[in-house]
């Protein structure tokens, strides 16, 4: 590697220029997305590319060479010297430039190439395209969501079952759309079939995320609940598990059978909320996103004590990532010890101008479920509930399976190729 890019070391800049005006032409008409021109130059920051500035620690730490970064693993080999933001590494030379990859030595000495393309980074594959499609969303970007403060059609979708596992493509569509609006819904699940079998068979996605309701729990009536779900009552919306330090990301609910009177579920969008709280009440959104809750899960006699905090909303840079929110698992005593008065009123008055934007009757997404029925909600953005329920006749029943899974998992069925050949880099094309 390091003799090969030797042979290039004495390298004329104007031959650099030439070339990138024809690989502009090649890339244009493979339709990638570099804009401007693709001129490789220093500069005092770091390298000009294709339009872009890049730092010179950024280069340095994005070295694709077989030294730094596995062939195998693609992860990091090997750290580039720890030293290297002072004093500053730089760039020294630019080397040779193609369609992928542009060679570059830095004054550590280390000589090595960085790639300028989806492709030269992650390697050939049918990786690339998902890539371009769902990378952002899959990252939970908020302008890749769609956020609904009405139920519309799209949001109300229910898709075949059957149509859903009969290809990957289609289970990509069908994630990547639950992905988007926070909510996906199925019909016409086999009978025979369990959790388990819809998660690892049908959809191949995995593992189950372990709870103190173990993998799989079946949501029924049962006298002298344990928790609130196993009653009839209206269960108001909320997010599950708020009482674990990460809540899980996503929620599945088979529903197995339903033959009661009522029951009806509903869902509404945190996001879309928190969005119209931004605009209308800046002020109250900062208290939901900097004071910390309490949430308390600590029923008798089983064993469990489950306390963490959280704020209610929380973001990642300028997104929205996460609202937690359950009202009845709220250790509100707790928080009177936390927290001073001052800070308490301006939470409350935060939070229920907030409950009251996700309590508007008009934003729900109501729905009762019937035998055969799944949805799988984004269980860090939108909040489910169950109106109350009667069991009128002895042969009524209603069950509901429940399970979680980490967005990993979710993202790993929508992004990655199938397990097969390896699928290197092609740094030695170079
Ligand atoms: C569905 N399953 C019964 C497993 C969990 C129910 C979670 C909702 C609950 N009240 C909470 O403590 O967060
Ligand atoms: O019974 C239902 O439909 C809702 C149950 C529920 O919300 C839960 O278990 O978290």
């Amino acid at each position: 590697m390091l003799s090969r890019l030797n042979q290039h070391s004495s390298f004329v800049p104007e031959l650099a220029r030439k070339l990138s005006g024809v690989l502009q032409m090649k890339e244009f008409n493979e339709g990638t997305q570099h804009n401007s021109k693709p001129v490789t130059s220093i500069t005092e920051k770091g390298i000009q590319l294709d339009g872009k500035t890049l730092l010179h620690v950024e280069t340095r730490n994005m070295c694709k060479c077989e030294v730094c970064f596995g062939k195998h693993s693609h992860q990091r080999n090997k750290l580039p010297p720890i030293g290297n933001a002072s004093p500053a590494v730089k760039v020294e030379e630019i080397g040779k430039v193609t369609s992928q990859y542009v060679s570059l030595k830095w004054s550590d000495g280390h000589e090595g190439l960085i790639a300028r393309t989806v492709r030269g980074e992650y390697g050939p594959g049918v990786i690339e395209s998902r890539v371009r499609k769902w990378l952002d969303l899959t990252r939970r970007k908020n302008v890749e969501q769609e956020f609904w403060s009405t139920p519309n059609e799209e949001v109300t979708k229910v898709w075949d079952y059957s149509w859903v596992v009969s290809s990957g493509d289609n289970t990509r569509e069908f994630l990547a759309h639950y992905m988007r609006f926070g909510i996906g819904l199925m019909n016409g699940v086999p009978k025979d079939l369990g959790m388990k079998d819809i998660l690892s068979e049908g959809l191949k996605i995995g593992p189950i995320r372990r709870t103190s309701y173990e993998e799989v729990d079946y949501v029924r009536f049962k006298p002298n609940p344990s928790n609130s779900a196993y009653g009839t009552d209206l269960l108001p919306l909320h997010t599950d598990l708020a009482s674990y330090f990460e809540a899980p990301h996503v929620q599945f609910f088979h529903c197995m059978e339903s033959t009661v009177e009522g029951g009806e579920s509903f869902w509404v969008d945190t996001f879309a909320a928190i969005k119209t709280m931004s605009e209308q009440r800046p002020d109250l959104l900062e208290v939901l996103k900097t004071v910390p809750m309490t949430f308390r899960y600590t029923p008798p006699g089983r064993g469990v004590f489950q306390l963490s905090q959280h704020p209610v909303v929380k973001m990642c840079g300028k997104d929205i990532w996460q609202t937690v929110d359950i009202i009845w698992s709220m250790d509100t005593a707790q928080f009177t010890r936390d927290e001073d008065l001052e800070t308490r009123e301006r939470w409350w008055e935060a939070f229920l101008y907030y409950r009251e934007l996700v309590e508007d009757q008009d934003s729900w997404f109501v729905k009762k479920l019937r035998g055969g029925e799944f949805v799988i909600t984004d269980n860090w953005r939108v909040l489910h509930a169950r109106k109350e329920f009667r069991l009128t006749a002895p042969d009524q029943e209603r069950i509901v399976s429940t399970s979680y899974m980490d967005w990993n998992s979710m993202a790993n069925r929508v992004l990655s190729s199938d397990k097969g050949e390896h699928v290197f880099l092609e740094v030695d094309q170079h």
